[in-house]
């Protein structure tokens, strides 16, 4: 597969945006051209709108997170190693480009439409653009009984097919994809750009299988967002400027040399029935929670960064948090020491027909709401399998949400300047 480049516009007069450095003009000129042009400047000139793409990680994990997602996963269409290799060449030069504000390819002065982008995101700053790349399963499997890419027998053991979980209702439609990208910026048109353009550099390989954006309240004190259900979301992490830390839940291990400073991603869309939580009196919402609505402390403490106290019970001996709410579930304590690196946001597609299961048992359009769930961690066997297969069958939670779909992603490790996302598998015997 060729990726885009802009040899076939002879005549025109190409320009290159840039983020940096706003003034910086890298003209290719194939043919004068008389007419007076613009030039495709970019006013993003600061450093903190730009997450460095080159580097021993892939950005958009260890990276605080930006206000917009927008999650896709592919399926591959070709039989080929070396289109694939092509398709993860184009995807870096253009995640290079595009991560420092700059069009996906060199642009036309006058954006023309067989230039190699689509040119919604011209003038806007990366906005902390970040893509993140993984690996599913499929990846790594043989089709009609050929290793399609040669990679099968490097599948990391990590990179297990998830078991179905209890309540589990995953459409097929969105789940699975052998192929992965998360964009996330703190604009949302930014994010979209990012996936459009690399979804057409990849036409001859991969095509678009599920896709989900999603949102983070803007929080102007800088604290912890709330997610739908009106909860603050997100408090209890591992600190991402450990890295001891990510080292020990986050970054994966030993098992598979060329997924060292890489990390698994699990995403699961998951379906809030808004309008049913909503009916909850506050208390009962806390008890399913197991943390207060209004500082997001855990219950029966007063600050939201306090410790949960498993131990402590109320006047007639209860925990006061409770056995089957969700933080006690989700808790190191109850799962041997389990972390995950949570990294979700809120999505909203708008309606859709719902025949309610509780009372009134109405029929009628309801929000099709909820959260995208994004997880990355060391391995998924001992990170999400072991914390949501309890949490799967006891969580009182449950009621409310629905897990519709999903995926597990081997993320390897960042792309030093000249190599490609990937390129250590590859380069694997
Ligand atoms: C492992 C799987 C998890 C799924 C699936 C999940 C879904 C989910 N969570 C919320 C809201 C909150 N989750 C919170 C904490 C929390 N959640 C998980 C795991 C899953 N959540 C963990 C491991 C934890 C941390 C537990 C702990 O150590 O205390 C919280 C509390 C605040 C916080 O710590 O972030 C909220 C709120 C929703 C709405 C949801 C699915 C729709
Ligand atoms: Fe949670």
């Amino acid at each position: 597969m060729s990726h885009a480049d802009d040899s076939h516009q002879p005549g025109r007069r190409r320009f290159l945006a840039t983020a940096a450095t706003a003034a910086t003009v890298a003209a290719t000129a194939t043919a004068p051209v008389a007419s007076a042009h613009r030039v495709l400047s970019n006013p993003a000139a600061d450093d903190s709108d730009i997450v460095p793409f080159w580097g021993d990680y892939q950005a958009g994990i260890a990276t605080p997170q930006q206000g917009h997602v927008y999650f896709a996963a592919f399926d591959l269409t070709t039989d080929k190693r070396d289109d694939v290799i092509a398709m993860l060449r184009a995807w870096t030069d253009a995640s290079a480009r595009m991560t420092q504000g700059q069009p996906a390819a060199p642009l036309n002065d006058d954006l023309s439409t067989e230039a190699a982008d689509s040119g919604e995101a011209v003038g806007l700053s990366p906005h902390r653009l970040t893509l993140t790349f993984g690996f599913g399963p499929g990846f790594f499997a043989t089709k009609d009984g050929v290793d399609r890419f040669g990679v099968g027998k490097h599948r990391p053991q990590a990179l297990v097919d998830l078991p179905r979980f209890n309540g589990d209702q995953l459409v097929a439609e969105r789940t699975g994809g052998d192929v992965c990208v998360q964009a996330c910026a703190d604009d949302p048109q930014v994010a979209f750009h990012a996936v459009r353009q690399l979804t057409r550099l990849a036409y001859a390989s991969a095509k678009l299988r599920w896709a989900q954006p999603g949102f983070l309240a803007a929080q102007k004190d800088k604290g912890t967002p709330r997610n739908l259900m009106g909860f603050k979301d997100g408090t209890m992490n591992p600190p991402i400027n450990s890295p001891a830390m990510m080292n020990q839940y986050v970054w994966a291990g030993d098992e598979a040399d060329w997924m060292k400073q890489g990390s698994y991603l699990v995403a699961r869309p998951i379906r809030i029935a808004l309008e049913h939580w909503d009916r909850m009196k506050l208390g009962f919402q806390e008890q399913v929670m197991g943390r207060h609505k209004d500082t997001g402390a855990p219950l029966g403490s007063k600050n939201e960064k306090d410790g949960l106290n498993l131990d402590a019970n109320d006047a007639d001996g209860n925990p006061l948090i409770p056995d089957n709410s969700h933080v006690r579930l989700g808790a190191p304590a109850v799962n041997d020491g389990a972390q995950i690196l949570r990294r979700s946001y809120s999505y909203d597609n708008g309606l859709s027909f719902t025949a309610e299961r509780w009372p009134p048992w109405r029929q009628a359009m309801e929000f099709d709401a909820g959260l995208l769930f994004l997880c990355y961690q060391k391995d998924p066997r001992t990170g999400f399998i072991k914390i949501f297969e309890n949490m799967s069958k006891f969580d009182m939670m449950n009621q409310f949400v629905t897990h519709i779909g999903g995926g597990v992603f081997a993320c390897p490790p960042g792309v030093k300047q000249g190599g490609y996302i990937g390129q250590p598998l590859f380069e694997m015997a």
